[in-house]
């Protein structure tokens, strides 16, 4: 493909983007790029980085461009971003040429609103506080909340590429023979600093091909991922209750810390996402867990109240640590998402802690930084739940730095994993 024809495309996915606005950016990337398969891995790539630099500079960017009087379109997002980058405005409008493969020639709006944004770059320091940390201005307050004076770094490191860390699958295998296995298919990962089973690799690489990977020996899984599972300390023979298990990610992992003895059941209200797990379960070897699909007026939690030894809840969250991989994501939360998502936790906590056996464990955790969905959550819970009490972790897979208090959260920042919150909670003995 030409350059021309690269802005073009991505151009392109960007308004199939704007037109999907609630749907993560990933996905209408892959159905993009799906419908249109003659579109080869070294141009997918490179439109892939127009988009996601578009993605990861939007507010700046709205903001460059209202203040050179023009409307923030996909065409003229790509073309700030590419000034920005050190071109011209002569090259962009080179760059904008007419043809079944190109974007087609800036009008003469368009081409007043280019000279006007390379006339005029902004200074990083000019830009109000929001739009340079590129979030929304009702979220500054929160994340000031939670992160005090380390708001700029912390937002700083989820601007970053994430690493593609990988969990082995010790029911098949150790760290060695999976690092050996890896090996052969040009895969060198380090092991990660915090969980025991993690292995880091730099960048998104082809691990789904890879004979270690479709053989079951590794799941792709983000380290804070894992320390959540660590953090349940479920046991072999155990009774285990993944209340939100979406695809079975951390099913996975929990069935392994119980060495495939035991019962765990898998619940979630959508169904593609519990059948998204049968695929994985079956590859990583893992034949003690049951799923169950939560419908209106189902009757299943209450015939098996207070039965379950651990019961984990990964509860739907705002995904806040995962900035680092969902760039559009930071720009589109809305405040009443916030709102709705905190009501939808405590429901689902009161819910979920009615299944706890007396003297069981439940672990709340969620991908998000927060304070709003983590711990406050957490404090209104066992307002609410006395018979509940906060205890230190009992597992020795937990890293120590992580056992001595009964919650953790976890940064891109200061732990080079996604933004994670877990808190362990004990029902008190009848
Ligand atoms: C953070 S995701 C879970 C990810 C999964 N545990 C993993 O590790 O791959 C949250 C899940 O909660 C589910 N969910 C939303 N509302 C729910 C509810 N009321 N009860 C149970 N699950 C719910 C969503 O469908 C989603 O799959």
């Amino acid at each position: 493909m030409t350059p021309s024809a690269r802005l073009a495309a991505a151009i392109d996915l960007l308004a199939e983007m704007d037109a999907a606005p609630r749907r993560p950016a990933d996905a209408t990337a892959n159905s993009f790029f799906r419908e249109r398969r003659y579109i080869g891995g070294g141009d997918r790539r490179a439109i892939s980085a127009i988009v996601w630099d578009v993605l990861r500079h939007w507010r700046r960017t709205e903001w460059w461009i209202a203040q050179a009087g023009g409307d923030a379109t996909p065409r003229l997002r790509v073309a700030a971003r590419q000034i920005a980058g050190g071109m011209t405005a002569g090259d962009v409008a080179q760059a904008f040429v007419e043809g079944r493969f190109a974007p087609g020639a800036l009008d003469r709006d368009e081409r007043h609103t280019v000279d006007v944004l390379a006339r005029d770059i902004p200074d990083e320091q000019t830009l109000p506080r929001a739009v340079r940390l590129e979030i929304p201005d009702w979220l500054l307050p929160h994340l000031e909340a939670t992160f005090g004076e380390h708001v700029e770094e912390e937002l700083a490191a989820m601007s970053g590429e994430a690493s593609l860390d990988l969990r082995i699958n010790t029911l098949r295998t150790d760290r060695a023979a999976a690092c050996k296995a890896l090996a052969r298919d040009g895969l060198h990962p380090e092991p990660t600093a915090l969980s025991p089973w993690g292995l880091r690799l730099p960048s998104r690489l082809p691990v789904t091909s890879s004979v270690a990977f479709r053989d079951g020996l590794v799941e792709i899984q983000d380290e804070g991922s894992q320390l959540v599972v660590a953090m349940l300390g479920a046991a072999p023979e155990m009774r285990v209750l993944d209340y939100c298990a979406g695809a079975g990610g951390k099913t996975l992992a929990i069935a392994m810390t119980m060495q495939n003895r035991g019962h765990i059941v898998a619940c979630d209200v959508s169904a593609p996402r519990l059948d998204g797990a049968v695929k994985r379960l079956r590859r990583a070897g893992v034949h003690n867990v049951e799923r169950h699909l939560f419908i209106a007026g189902d009757k299943w939690a209450k015939r098996r109240a207070g039965s379950f030894d651990r019961v984990l809840v990964d509860a739907p969250c705002s995904g806040t640590g995962t900035w680092r991989r969902n760039p559009d994501a930071r720009v589109r939360l809305r405040e009443t998402d916030l709102s709705e998502l905190v009501v939808k936790q405590a429901e689902i906590l009161d819910r979920a802690s009615a299944l706890v056996r007396p003297g069981g464990r439940m672990v709340y955790a969620t991908c998000s930084i927060l304070d709003a969905e983590n711990r406050s959550q957490i404090t209104a819970f066992l307002e609410r739940h006395p018979e509940f009490e906060a205890v230190l972790p009992e597992s020795e897979e937990l890293p120590e730095t992580l056992r001595g208090a009964p919650m953790f959260s976890l940064t891109p920042a200061v732990n080079g994993t996604d933004g994670f919150f877990a808190a362990v909670l004990k029902k008190k003995e009848a």
